[in-house]
């Protein structure tokens, strides 16, 4: 390793690919170049880079910036932080942490029986907050549709932020029925969402349960999303679909969301460690840990 490599860890969280960069007590940062390598590279191809900074506070564990495979920022990675926890954990023991995440600060546990519990944050539904390109009042359905006019196949999504933009489309079919691959660029950069949006497919499908498939604002169709579970079941419970506990199953596996009365939305699953190595983080040139 090259002393101006940093350890990185290929790691999931129920699918959704992830790659954790230890950045801690370096002066340099992991540039959008590095991140566009290293998710060109099959090995290392992931949908978010979590770059874990020292942090600036001596009270926090990191601070954390979120790349997309486009090499965007992201506010918010649900996935990726039980990644960074789950990582964490193995080094020090702990099982309460704390971060900063895009100007918000995140809390997270480990439960005794493994499983990592990420605070959210609060949700934002006013339209200047997710944001809209115009004013909506009611954002549990907006007036955005696709497909002929007189029967779109996709329509009336219910949007809101928690910390990255979100629109969830409720659909009646099989979500993997849907070309998702072929409408979710054309909604994700829609004029009417002017910094994109990640746009998920939401079913109910059972009581308190949704079935789910996400295409990632700079990323694409993903295993999982664990940000888009929390804004399907945060927008079906407030359009009354669902309480505000609910199994959000992803292609890659499933997630708990509570959408508690305090406001907080708190999600609950596991993450997985394939691989580590060392990367340059202003060229992403890279090579496997032995
Ligand atoms: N996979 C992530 C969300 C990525 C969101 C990102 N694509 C954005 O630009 O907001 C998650 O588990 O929450």
């Amino acid at each position: 390793m090259s002393e101006t490599h940093a350890p990185f860890f290929k790691m999931n969280g129920i699918g959704n690919k992830i790659i954790v960069a230890d950045m801690r007590g370096r002066a340099d940062r992991v540039t959008p170049e590095a991140a566009i390598a290293l998710a060109g590279d099959e090995a290392t191809h992931f949908d978010q880079l979590m770059a874990v900074y020292s942090p600036l506070n001596p009270n926090r564990d990191a601070d954390i910036e979120i790349f997309n495979a486009d090499g965007s920022t992201a506010g918010a990675c649900g996935n990726g932080t039980r990644c960074v926890v789950s990582w964490l954990a193995g080094e020090t023991g702990a099982t309460g942490f704390k971060f900063k995440i895009s100007g918000a600060i995140i809390d997270a546990q480990i439960g005794e029986d493994g499983m990592i519990s990420v605070n959210m944050g609060v949700p934002r539904f006013e339209w200047d907050q997710i944001p809209l390109a115009e004013e909506f009042y009611d954002t549990r359905n907006i007036e955005l549709q696709i497909g002929p006019i007189d029967n779109p196949i996709l329509h009336t999504p219910s949007v809101m932020s928690i910390g990255n933009p979100h629109a969830v489309f409720w659909v009646k079919e099989d979500v993997n029925s849907y070309a998702l691959d072929r409408f979710g660029p054309l909604l994700e950069n829609h004029p009417i969402f002017p910094d994109r949006a990640n746009i998920t497919l939401a079913q109910v499908t059972g009581e308190n349960e949704l079935t789910i498939r996400t295409w990632e604002r700079g990323t694409g169709l993903t295993l999982a999303c664990g940000s888009g579970a929390c804004a399907a079941a945060v927008n079906a419970a407030r359009t009354g679909r669902t309480g505000r506990v609910v199994k959000v199953r992803n292609p890659g596996g499933d997630l708990i969301i509570e959408w508690r009365e305090d406001n907080f939305v708190i999600m609950t699953g596991g993450a997985k460690h394939e691989f580590s190595g060392t990367f340059n983080p202003a060229t992403g040139a890279w090579e496997q840990a032995a």
